[in-house]
């Protein structure tokens, strides 16, 4: 029997390799299936179904969400989005309904109600998230589990701008959206001079959070009349020119490739005679063999040349984001190397042992655990391939309890490569005590310092636990 037509039989078997036994196996399959070659080819080589849809890559992709106060209006916007594009045959309609019953989703052990729709405009294609409550658009947005590049920014003309509409705000700028464009909604049910008071309030809003409050574009409309069909000059009308707004002001990020060479190492080792090697998942940008490269975290930073690159025991010429790959490189040692650094492009990366991050604490019945955070706790942090001890100091309150979101400092004892915007998992020995978004890095402090620090903070923290 030829080996093209044992494969797939030893694909979907879970048999030893024996090849007496493997033939034998074959053979009992295909009488029993009545074995026919050229239906079997045929089928290999069928296009996809009719009918199933191919993904078609021709149009910048973004993601974006509707964010907003309770009751502001942020699905009925969503269902009349894909209400108005289903018109032009750019979106499958999504009715309210299915929009708010959005399945549960459980990513690393959180769980986020979260529907994601489809559509497209003229220039790009989106997926949109929308929140059924203020709490999914939290863990949402610390976790990224959907991360957004812009936003559409919901307030009633009926209430103006709310705490929640603060809030989301906030957490967009800290998690690094530059952009995003509003629609005051339930303009039929406002008089005109509500709608402006309400716009004026909202660009002084954006202003105080470092937006920018004159440029935002603010559409002023209704998004159920628009989802009923109704009164088209504050309907269907003004979720178009949003849709134009949107399309103009949200800026396509830029893509990974187009960034500067950056690599979490994720292993090393050494090739006798050829030097050493670190592998890891290119995050961003390209890499050519010959390139100058630097190396950092721990507290050390080297410079160093790629002399080479291999993917699958393939040598390469070039690496870029998304491949896993293998880089020799000159002039450093084996024993100098570990997980947890990181590689890139000279002067492009940097180390700090010092930031502010916005944290989500899972609940108990999320995996998390039943003790709130302690000023001064010690935790271990996750991001990229690196971990590393920290000691928290929490902004603005006395505790974080599980299930809450708040402003902590992390204090490491060690100076890693960490930038605004990344993500981390804080752990407590074998529990997921939450996830981050570094929101601002700040000035380092100096190893003696720190020790000191050290020190004094554990004095203080044995004071607070006494005291809790
Ligand atoms: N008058 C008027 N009511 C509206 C308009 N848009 C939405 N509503 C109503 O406002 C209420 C809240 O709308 P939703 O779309 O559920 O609001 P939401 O922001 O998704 O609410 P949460 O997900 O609970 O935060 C519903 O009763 C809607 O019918 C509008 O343009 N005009
Ligand atoms: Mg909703």
């Amino acid at each position: 029997m030829a080996a093209y037509m044992i494969r797939p039989l030893l694909e979907s078997s879970k048999m030893s390799t024996k090849p007496a036994l493997l033939l034998k196996y074959a053979q009992k399959v295909l009488t029993a299936q009545k074995f026919n070659f050229s239906v079997y080819s045929r089928l290999c080589a069928a296009p996809p179904a009719a009918g199933k849809k191919v993904f078609a890559r021709d149009k910048p992709h973004l993601n974006i969400g509707t964010i907003g106060h309770v009751d502001h209006g942020k699905t009925t916007l969503t269902a009349a989005i894909t209400k108005v594009l289903a018109g032009e045959k750019k979106a499958a309609f999504k009715e309210y309904a299915d929009i708010d019953n959005a399945p549960e989703e459980r990513k690393r052990g959180i769980t986020i109600n979260a529907a994601t729709v489809e559509y497209e405009t003229a220039n790009r294609h989106y997926g949109h998230v929308d929140c059924p409550g203020h709490a999914d658009y939290i863990k949402n947005m610390i976790t990224g589990t959907t991360q957004m590049d812009g936003a559409i920014l919901v307030v009633a003309a009926t209430d103006g701008t709310m705490p929640q509409t603060r809030e989301h705000l906030l957490l967009s700028k800290q998690i690094g959206i530059k952009r995003l464009v509003v629609f005051v909604n339930k303009a039929d049910a406002a008089d005109t001079e509500m709608q402006e008071l309400v716009e004026m309030e909202i660009r002084e809003l954006l202003t105080e959070f470092g937006f920018n409050g004159d440029e935002t574009p603010i559409v002023i409309g209704s998004a159920l009349k628009a989802l009923e069909g109704a009164e088209p000059e504050i309907g269907e009308e003004r979720v178009k020119e949003l849709l134009e707004a949107v399309d103009s002001y949200i800026q396509t990020p830029e893509r990974d490739l187009d960034k500067p060479f950056f690599m979490p190492i994720d292993s090393c080792f050494s090739i006798p005679g050829r030097g050493t090697v670190i592998s890891g998942k290119v995050e961003r940008g390209v890499v050519k063999k010959g390139d100058e490269c630097e190396i950092m975290g721990y507290d050390k930073k080297w410079k160093s040349n790629i002399t080479g690159i291999e993917m699958f025991k393939k040598s390469l010429d070039r690496g870029e984001a998304g491949d896993q790959m293998g880089a020799l490189i000159k002039g450093v040692k084996r024993d100098e190397m570990r997980r947890g650094l990181c590689i890139g492009k000279p002067g492009t990366m940097e180390m700090h042992n010092r930031f502010e991050a916005q944290i989500y604490l899972l609940s108990k019945d999320e995996g998390g655990r039943d003790k709130p955070v302690t000023p001064f706790s010690q935790v271990i942090t996750f991001c990229n391939t690196w971990s590393q001890p920290a000691l928290l100091e929490i902004v603005d309150k006395d505790l974080l309890m599980p299930g809450e979101d708040g402003k902590l400092v992390f204090n490491m004892f060690r100076k890693m490569v960490l930038e605004n915007n990344q993500r981390f998992t804080v752990r407590d020995g074998q529990v997921t005590m939450g996830y981050g978004v570094i929101s601002k890095v700040l000035p380092d402090r100096d190893p003696e310092e720190l020790e000191e620090t050290r020190k004094k903070l554990k004095k203080q923290r044995k004071a607070t636990e006494e005291n809790y």
